[in-house]
């Protein structure tokens, strides 16, 4: 590993999200369109013994400790460095910042463990940044091809809501998967009617436990989303606009109106050079 070395750690967002079993552990089954935006945390790795320092906007969120999802990626890795975390990413939002950042690292260092998914089930997708359909419990990661441009806003009422309570919120654990085989989007257009048709299954849980995420989905309505959705376990929620000047116009009203939530227009990560 030639150091210094900085390396972007983009937030993952669930298009879809089909939770489509149980594993005698408890772990849930999954099936999901996840794919990478522009905005995202970035961590610096230089010379030095094993650290962390915190910067950002929400650094403030985390705690500087053994267990941040850097330094436990750095450990698996065997890897010695210095590392700055810049933590643009709300924490425990359902848009994969430790799982993004535990990624972010081990691309730094070059290093592809066996099972990443034992520093968290968003992982594996995280260390290939790139749209994929995520299965099993997170570790099966197929790679698709380049998707239509994407304007979209985020929002997030400022709340951390917990994965493991959001899961164990579900009533019905057995829903139906996407289909078998997913079709080429020619356009966001297409792309936006085939979301229409599939499921954030986590979704009726999170609102359950925090009302505020309907108040994010009908913000995105009333700003003229094409398609209002959760992320992950939440609390993020995404807006597709059909254009980027619709998504910011949106992300403006809609961060004067809440003043105290995050609010952000995005597009999808550029795809990394290599697969
Ligand atoms: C909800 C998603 O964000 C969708 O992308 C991920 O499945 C969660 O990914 P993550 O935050 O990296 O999750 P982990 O830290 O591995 O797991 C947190 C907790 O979520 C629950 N969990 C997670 C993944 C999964 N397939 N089934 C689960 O039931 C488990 O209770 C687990 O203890
Ligand atoms: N570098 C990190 N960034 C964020 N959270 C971290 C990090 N390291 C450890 N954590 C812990 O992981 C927990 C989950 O945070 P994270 O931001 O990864 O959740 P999330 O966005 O909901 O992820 P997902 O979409 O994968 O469910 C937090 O409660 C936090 O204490």
């Amino acid at each position: 590993m030639t150091l210094p070395r900085r390396e972007f750690a983009p937030a993952k967002l669930n298009l879809t999200l089909h939770v489509t079993g149980q594993r005698a552990d408890g772990y849930h089954l999954l099936d999901s369109l996840v794919v990478f935006l522009d905005v995202g945390d970035v961590v610096t790795l230089q010379d030095g013994p094993l650290s962390l320092s915190l910067t950002g906007p929400f650094a403030a969120g985390l705690a500087d400790d053994p267990d941040n999802l850097c330094l436990r990626a750095a450990r698996l890795a065997g890897a010695q460095a210095a590392i700055t975390l810049e933590k643009n990413l709300p924490v425990a939002s359902g848009i994969g910042g430790g799982s993004a950042d535990a990624a972010a690292v081990l691309r730094a260092i070059g290093c592809q463990p066996d099972r990443p998914e034992i520093l968290g089930a968003d992982v594996p997708v995280c260390l290939a940044s790139r749209p994929s359909r995520m299965q099993s419990t997170g570790e099966i990661v197929v790679p698709l091809p380049q998707l239509p441009p994407l304007h979209l806003v985020l929002v997030n009422p400022l709340k951390a809501v917990s994965t493991p309570a959001v899961f164990r919120a579900l009533t019905n654990r057995n829903n139906p998967p996407m289909p078998d085989s997913l079709p080429d989007f020619a356009d966001a257009a297409q792309l936006t009617d085939f979301l229409r048709a599939c499921r954030n299954d986590l979704q009726a849980p999170a609102i359950a436990l925090m009302p505020e995420i309907a108040d994010c989905l009908a913000a995105l309505d009333d700003a003229g989303a094409d398609l209002s959705r959760m992320s992950g376990s939440g609390a993020t929620c995404f807006g597709l606009f059909a254009s980027a000047e619709l998504a910011r116009q949106a992300r403006e009203r809609i961060a004067q109106a809440h003043p105290g939530w995050w609010v952000t227009a995005s597009g999808l990560a550029p795809a990394p050079a290599t697969p």
